[in-house]
């Protein structure tokens, strides 16, 4: 049977797309066809979905018949797209009714370039995060040229479910990226760095890290639903003379603000320079 989605690539965030589209019943496990780049990488894989879809890896014989699907999404790192670009069948893509969709989640890499490596599909940029993985992702869309309103609609279709979407500009795909992309990474760390100051304080390690985690959870529910400007909330907090005020004064002499405006910055440059 002809598969209707492929997977060029299946590390971790395209293993939190496809699993979420499992959950959200997007797609079927057998109509999808994944390619993996090491052969002991399939058994991995399957063994993590546990359900029933083609994997192979790139130099297996029939690796080749991902590019006989109509919709591919595209995830392995920006190093690796000249080595997938290289494997690219025309012979599939000829026989295929249409020009093929190709969505593209790797960082930094230009619509411009994807439209040049594969000339034969229509490209499109997506930039999705891993809160995908519980339906609370955030995706950037950025269309390449040629992409029809029933592709937009496919692609949406695909990131809905798992996130919510928003369709940018590509120049400004990287900041979204810097931000949303690599963001769950630092507040990953200032969440483990809390719970490392609560046990430090006297709190027991599992009930430091849970209660970190529903302080954050709390603290961007309660932004989100008053439309608090995050300075309101942070006056609303610090008594004159409190706790609160002898911390922050901390961290703003220690430059944390100022390190995380670097943070965002340093990561949309590299984003652009693996263009
Ligand atoms: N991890 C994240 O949170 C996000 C990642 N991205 C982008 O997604 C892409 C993948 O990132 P990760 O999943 O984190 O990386 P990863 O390293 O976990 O996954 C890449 C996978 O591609 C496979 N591969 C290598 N060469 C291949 C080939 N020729 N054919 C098929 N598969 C091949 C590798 O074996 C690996 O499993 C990157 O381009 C990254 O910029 C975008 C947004 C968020
Ligand atoms: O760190 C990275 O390069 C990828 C892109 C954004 C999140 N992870």
């Amino acid at each position: 049977m002809a598969c209707s989605l492929g997977v060029i690539g299946l590390g971790r965030m395209a293993q939190v797309i496809l699993q979420s589209l499992f959950e959200a019943g997007q797609f079927n496990p057998e109509e999808v066809f994944g390619v993996v780049g090491k052969k002991n990488s399939v058994e991995r894989v399957l063994h993590q979905f546990k359900s029933p879809f083609t994997v192979v890896d790139v130099n297996d014989k029939n690796a080749i018949d991902v590019w006989n699907t109509p919709v591919k999404i595209l995830a392995v790192k920006p190093q690796q797209l000249n080595q997938v670009q290289e494997k690219c069948s025309k012979e599939f893509l000829a026989k295929l009714p249409a020009k093929p969709l190709l969505i593209s989640i790797l960082a930094g890499v230009k619509l411009k370039r994807l439209q040049s490596l594969f000339p034969d599909h229509v490209c499109v940029r997506a930039v999705p995060n891993t809160p995908a993985l519980v339906s609370a992702g955030l995706t950037g869309l950025s269309w390449g040229e040629e992409v029809t309103e029933d592709q937009k609609s496919l692609v949406e279709s695909i990131f809905k479910p798992i996130s919510q979407v928003f369709e940018l500009p590509e120049d400004q795909l990287d900041a979204f990226l810097a931000l949303t992309s690599s963001g769950p990474a630092y507040l990953a760390l200032i969440s483990e760095a809390l719970a490392d100051g609560a046990v430090a304080a006297g709190l027991p390690r599992a009930l430091a890290q849970s209660l970190t985690n529903f302080t954050l959870e709390g603290t961007a529910i309660l932004l989100k639903k008053k439309e608090l400007h995050p300075g309101q909330l942070k006056d609303m907090v610090a008594s004159p003379a409190g706790t609160t005020i002898s911390a922050l004064r901390h961290l703003e002499k220690e430059g944390v603000r100022s390190a995380l405006i670097e943070a965002v910055i340093l990561a949309a440059k590299k984003s652009r320079e693996m263009a």
